[in-house]
């Protein structure tokens, strides 16, 4: 039988009517779902620590921000919605002490569940509602009446309404307005990270550089490269998003079309899907979880190199140019160190 798609007619916002929902920490997710739940008329709270730079950010959105540990405490749901590697001391310190029973906890990532080493009691429930897409755009799509679709998981029912509770989040967040998946914390952790690794951020960054530079070394304007490489890749990817790889064969010419069937399996070969397969299992034995906890516990030494030169590339110069006379691309200014929500598309 053929997976359910549950949409808003199986989902209703009433078993999170008259509740408390907590939100542990306002970045990239934390801020969208907090923002779409409100707006879907739910009671929300932001839960975060005392420095937190999105404290002012929050509350001029005009949300009660509170420690983490008195958030937990006044919450049936909460969300946990920190970095991964960060989950457990937080989960330690501020969620644990103040989860009592029948109360619910629930993340958009299984990562820390799988990884992390929570001692999550048994008495309450732990589920999953992970957008597939940036919180950003959770955020804007909600806002022009769409969604972004979902998964949903649960790994422990206590009460009998984690699903219920679960496919209600995914409401309020509108991911069932484009429609919700379920599955579970392991699968969606591994195809999550084989996803944005190998295809989606990794595979795709590591491509475009790749043409980018190639262009660039033959001596061809960087204009050009970034425009072949980096701006059209995005309208590609559209009619792809629209109506799959057909669509977009659809719609370029034929020259490009051959160009895709016959020049794209030399360049992206067997070779590269060998070394997916090497990734999907460090994946699955925990390798890549393990050294990226270990990377965040010595303070990112290696990490932060990389961003540095990664923010160098010419690639990142030429765009900013190009990009300044397209005024209807939402120019984000990336100002270092800056809450991940003071990027806010604003409430209907
Ligand atoms: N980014 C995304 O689009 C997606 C993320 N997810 C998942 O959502 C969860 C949250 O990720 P994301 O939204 O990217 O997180 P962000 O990095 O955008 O935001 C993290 C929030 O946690 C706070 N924080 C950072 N460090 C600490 C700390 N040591 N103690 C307490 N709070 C801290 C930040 O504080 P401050 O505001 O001060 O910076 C911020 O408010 C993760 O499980 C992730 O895998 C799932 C799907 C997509
Ligand atoms: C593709 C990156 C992602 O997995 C996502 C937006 O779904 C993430 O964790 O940010």
């Amino acid at each position: 039988m053929a997976a359910k798609i549950y949409t808003n007619k199986d989902a209703s916002l009433v078993p999170l009517k008259k509740k408390t929902l907590a939100v542990i920490g306002f970045g990239s997710q934390g801020h969208a779902h907090a923002l779409n739940l409100k707006d879907s008329g739910l009671k929300v709270v932001i839960g975060l620590y005392k420095k937190s730079k999105s404290r002012e950010v929050a509350k001029k959105l005009g949300f009660e921000v509170m420690d983490t540990a008195d958030a937990v405490k006044a919450a049936d749901v909460i969300f946990v919605a920190v970095p991964d590697t960060v989950i457990p001391e937080v989960y330690a310190k501020d969620i644990a002490p103040n989860l009592t029973a029948g109360k619910t906890i629930l993340f958009s990532h299984g990562f820390a569940v799988l990884f992390g080493d929570l001692k999550l009691p048994k008495d309450i429930n732990v589920i999953l509602v992970a957008p597939k897409g940036p919180g950003h755009t959770v955020r804007s799509q909600f806002v022009d009446g769409k969604g972004v679709p979902g998964l949903i998981a649960i790994h422990q029912d206590a009460t009998g309404k984690a699903k219920e509770i679960a496919l209600s989040w995914a409401r309020g967040i509108g991911a069932t307005r484009a429609g919700v998946f379920e599955t579970n914390f392991r699968e969606e952790t591994v195809t999550d990270l084989f996803g944005e690794q190998c295809v989606l951020c990794g595979g795709a960054s590591a491509l475009v550089k790749a043409g980018f530079e190639v262009l660039v070394e033959a001596g061809y304007q960087p204009e050009m490269a970034y425009f072949e490489c980096l701006h059209e890749l995005k309208l590609i990817v559209d009619l792809m998003n629209e109506s799959g790889l057909a669509g977009m064969r659809f719609s370029v010419s034929e020259t490009a079309e051959w160009g895709d069937v016959s020049v794209g399996p030399k360049i992206i070969d067997g070779s590269v899907k060998k070394r997916m397969q090497k990734q999907l299992k460090e994946i699955e034995s925990g390798k890549f979880a393990k050294d990226w906890i270990q990377e965040y516990k010595n303070g990112y030494p290696r990490f932060n190199a990389i961003r540095k030169e990664e923010a160098a590339h010419q690639i990142e110069k030429t765009g900013e140019k190009l990009r300044s006379t397209m005024s209807w691309i939402k120019q984000k200014k990336l100002k270092k160190g800056a809450s991940q929500a003071s990027y806010v598309s604003s409430s209907k």
